[in-house]
């Protein structure tokens, strides 16, 4: 297997039917490239005024473009066939000048429209990140994180880099166009329409390249998505390939991706490398016409020789904004297709969206109550089944049952990270659909099994509960959580900086500290999603003693993996594939003798055992 992933390039082994390798972008789905390119414009004229002198400059700087060939022409008309020297200085003078202020209107364009490029990605990409955050669960659980992470930084640099060279491309080569043909036109009409003929050539041959790149090109993007959300997977999860020893099928998994994304890359290159070539040959063409028709209407006294000079010039000016328009337009296409990919998310409905009219949650007692819930992640499932529960504000409850039977998703449907299907969920009596899902959260605190740190400080980590608490605050909720005699141990104490996945700490600190940002957030309903992981019994015994403590006078709700932590919870629901079958305390669910009694068998056997 390694010989074949050490095989170098290969290029010969690239299909070459034209069907397979426009099949590449079959499944990219096409969408209105018009709609995009306005919205990608809305983005554009935030810099009206800008865009506007970018635009004059584009003007100018088309206008002398097309002044200069002709003065040639005057010059020779005039000045170099009649052998008449009167004014041929200040026509060269003229000609002087004309150029340099076409260079300077071309710099000042240039470096206008960077700014703008960059203030519109960089308003693009704001506009997205923030909108990323304002996502639900739901929409994150379908999703590759590093995907995601293409759209928002290779996607958006590819429009980016479009943005800093297409437009003033596409604008300056249409005026040139138009200008072009129009004193082309005025010269000889019928000069004019022969050269011409080469544009339907021009826009077949373009028709044909550009149907296959479009697609390929967002093959292209896409590929490159998937490989990136491999790469962010695969080195998160690091630990998890290593001890099973699948670096081979990891290795082997990148290498088919990376293969298909060079697949892509290469048919899409390919054929947009034709573009050029295609345009080069209509140039030659172009201006094999205008030497050969030229100079058999100069015998006959047509025209005269300026003109064709005038003319072979400008066949150089009007193909090369036909050519320029033909690169821009695969440009042009590539941008669009991550542009398509960073508006499907900027699509996408915001978690809070219509909250308006609804309530604050504020200052809550805790009491909670499930009315008739039912949900489902999947359309066709049943994940919780017809719930009814009550709890009292300040009581500690647990749900406990085997895996899958529904426990987080309780927990998940209380914090409304998913919406329950049917039924309802009060608090404190208020339906809880019916209040500000921000606010909801507000009053929620959560102690998940996978205490997640950010890179900073424990300071900082541990502020994450409330933002605005003082230092002492900090560390008064770190002594309650038990964390401040470890955190006292770390090279910097409060200020030791953490990494993403806090590897410079253990398991059961790390929940230390995610119980000390509880403490922070004081919350009125606590959630607790007991940790399964071996932890040391002394960091074990701190963070039970932290939780006890955490959970007075809230109310709570433990996600049980091990029976022996809930005894003393007041209510204990016993779930299974969705249903709560059984409900009481640790006692009298031990008295029914149910399934609760025979989990507390099994886990005391495997105490034992
Ligand atoms: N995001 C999701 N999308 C689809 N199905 C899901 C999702 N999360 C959980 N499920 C499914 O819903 C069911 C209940 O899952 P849940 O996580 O609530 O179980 P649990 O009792 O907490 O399990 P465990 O003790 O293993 O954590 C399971 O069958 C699970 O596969």
């Amino acid at each position: 297997m390694l010989k074949q992933l050490k095989r170098p390039f290969q290029y010969k082994k690239i299909p070459l039917q034209l069907d397979e390798k426009v099949s590449l972008g079959k499944k990219a789905k096409s969408k209105d490239m018009g709609a995009t390119l306005k919205r990608i414009w809305t983005f554009l004229s935030y810099n009206k005024s800008l865009l506007f002198l970018v635009l004059l400059m584009v003007l100018i700087s088309s206008a002398l473009a097309l002044l200069g060939p002709f003065l040639v022409g005057v010059a020779i008309d005039e000045y170099i066939v009649t052998r008449n020297s009167d004014g041929f200085i200040t026509l060269l003078a003229g000609l002087a000048v004309i150029y340099v202020f076409h260079s300077l209107s071309l710099w000042f364009q240039n470096y206008w429209m960077i700014g703008i490029a960059q203030e519109t990605v960089f308003t693009m990409r704001t506009k997205l990140f923030r909108h990323l955050h304002k996502l639900p669960i739901p929409f994150f659980d379908k999703r590759q994180q590093g995907e995601l992470m293409s759209r928002v930084t290779n996607d958006i640099e590819n429009v980016s880099s479009t943005l800093n060279s297409s437009v003033i491309q596409v604008f300056s080569s249409l005026l040139t166009l138009i200008g072009t043909i129009s004193v082309m036109l005025w010269l000889s009409p019928l000069l004019t329409l022969i050269t011409l003929i080469i544009v339907p050539l021009m826009f077949l041959g373009m028709k044909w390249i550009t149907k296959r790149t479009g697609k390929l090109f967002k093959e292209q993007q896409k590929n490159l998505g998937e490989l990136n959300g491999f790469i962010e997977e695969t080195i998160s999860g690091q630990r998890i390939i290593k001890t099973f020893s699948q670096e081979k099928k990891v290795i082997a998994e990148f290498h088919e991706k990376g293969e298909k994304l060079r697949r892509a890359g290469f048919w899409a290159q390919t054929y947009s490398g034709f573009i050029p070539k295609l345009m080069n040959v209509l140039n030659n063409l172009s201006f094999a016409i205008i030497a050969g028709i030229g100079g058999i209407f100069a015998l006959n006294g047509m025209i005269s020789i300026g003109v064709i000079v005038i003319f072979t010039e400008y066949s150089r000016q009007f193909t090369r904004p036909l050519n320029d328009l033909a690169n821009q337009f695969n440009t042009l296409l590539s941008a669009i297709a991550g542009a398509e990919r960073v508006f499907d998310i900027m699509d996408e409905e915001e978690e809070f969206k219509n909250e308006k009219d609804l309530k604050e949650l504020s200052h809550i007692k805790g009491e909670v109550e499930f009315c008739n819930v039912s949900f489902s992640y999947e359309e066709d499932g049943n994940t919780v089944r017809n719930v009814n529960l009550h709890v009292k504000a300040g009581q500690t409850a647990a749900f406990v049952g085997p895996t899958g039977a529904g426990k987080t998703t309780m927990v998940n449907l209380l914090s409304r990270f998913y919406e329950r299907d049917t039924g309802s969920i009060l608090i404190d009596g208020q339906d809880i659909s019916l209040v500000k899902k921000e606010s909801l959260r507000k009053n929620m605190g959560f102690v998940l099994q996978d205490s997640f740190l950010f890179r900073g400080t424990v300071r900082e980590n541990i502020r994450y509960g409330r933002l605005e608490a003082s230092d002492e605050e900090v560390e008064k909720a770190a002594k309650l959580a038990n964390a401040h005699s470890f955190i006292m141990k770390l090279p910097q104490q409060y200020d030791t900086v953490l990494s993403q996945d806090g590897s410079g700490i253990s398991q059961g600190q790390k929940q230390l500290l995610s119980i000390a940002r509880a403490f922070l957030a004081n919350p009125g309903i606590l959630i607790l999603d007991e940790a399964t992981s071996s932890i040391d019994t002394v960091t074990e015994l701190k963070i039970q003693d932290a939780l006890q403590e955490l959970m007075k006078g809230r109310t709570s709700f433990v996600i049980a993996h091990r029976l022996n932590t809930i005894q003393n919870a007041d209510k204990i629901f016993v779930l299974e594939e969705g249903c709560i079958i059984e409900e009481g305390t640790h006692e009298s669910l031990l008295i029914h003798e149910g399934f609760y009694y025979q989990l507390h068998g099994k886990a005391a056997v495997g105490a034992h055992a």
